[in-house]
């Protein structure tokens, strides 16, 4: 599978979101930073906007749920019309009900894991959900300074994923730029959240299309890239 570049409108201008929407056309996912301001200590939009921008866009929407109660709240994010929808496995109070829920309303599940949380305990769940989210910054604000300390565990979350033979997607979040894609993909993930690196460029779609090419060079030749 080639490398996927999901746009996050975080760093995008909330007041044109569908035009936003259409600056990074050809990204594979846009993805939709939604934060309660409990869960983290920020605030964007909810199920209404989610609404609305499903349907101004052809772009499928890789909803992030950075919120408290996700078991009640997710199952509306796909009902709103999220392709996918990512949980926190911090924040879930029963992260297998919630998956299932997800893919059984007809959108790919997914879990994320802030910085400090380990994949380990979570490795019976992996067939359960369709992308494992690993967070390279503390999630709550775009433009942040990615941790290259996450390396080892997008490196032993690739490893699990194969030695489990699964097909899940990997999907990497926070500093995302030129300057570490190509570290991620050498690690194991195989799509990429990207906000500042792509909307604070002249031309947001050819920034994409330059991300994308560039994981996929460093991917080339990997062993769990191969038939993937
Ligand atoms: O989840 C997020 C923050 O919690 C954002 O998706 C992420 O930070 C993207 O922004 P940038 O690429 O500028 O780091």
């Amino acid at each position: 599978m080639a490398a996927q570049i999901n746009p996050s409108i975080l760093s995008a201008d909330f007041a044109r979101l569908a035009d936003e929407a259409e600056a990074v056309k050809g990204a594979d996912w846009l993805h939709v930073d939604v934060m309660d301001n409990h869960f983290v200590p920020n605030l964007t939009l909810g199920v209404p906007i989610v609404e609305s921008l499903s349907r101004a866009t052809d772009t499928p929407l890789d909803c992030h749920l950075m919120i408290e109660d996700p078991d009640r709240w997710a199952p509306q994010y796909v009902e709103a019309g999220a392709g996918s929808v990512t949980f926190h496995a911090e924040a879930a109070a029963a992260p297998v009900r919630l998956a299932r829920e997800i893919r059984a309303k007809g959108a790919r599940a997914s879990m994320a894991l802030k910085p400090a949380t380990p994949i380990e305990p979570y490795e019976d769940l992996l067939p359960e959900l369709d992308m494992l989210l690993i967070m390279t910054v503390e999630p709550g604000f775009g433009g942040q300074a990615f941790l290259d300390i996450m390396l080892p565990k997008i490196r032993r979350t690739r490893e699990l994923i194969s030695r489990h033979g699964l097909q899940m997607w990997l999907q990497v979040d926070g500093g995302v730029s030129a300057e570490t894609i190509e570290r991620c993909a050498e690690a194991g993930a195989d799509v990429f959240v990207a906000g500042s690196a792509v909307y604070g460029t002249e031309d947001p779609a050819a920034t994409v299309r330059a991300l994308r090419a560039q994981a996929e060079r460093a991917t080339a030749g990997a062993a769990w890239a191969c038939g993937h």
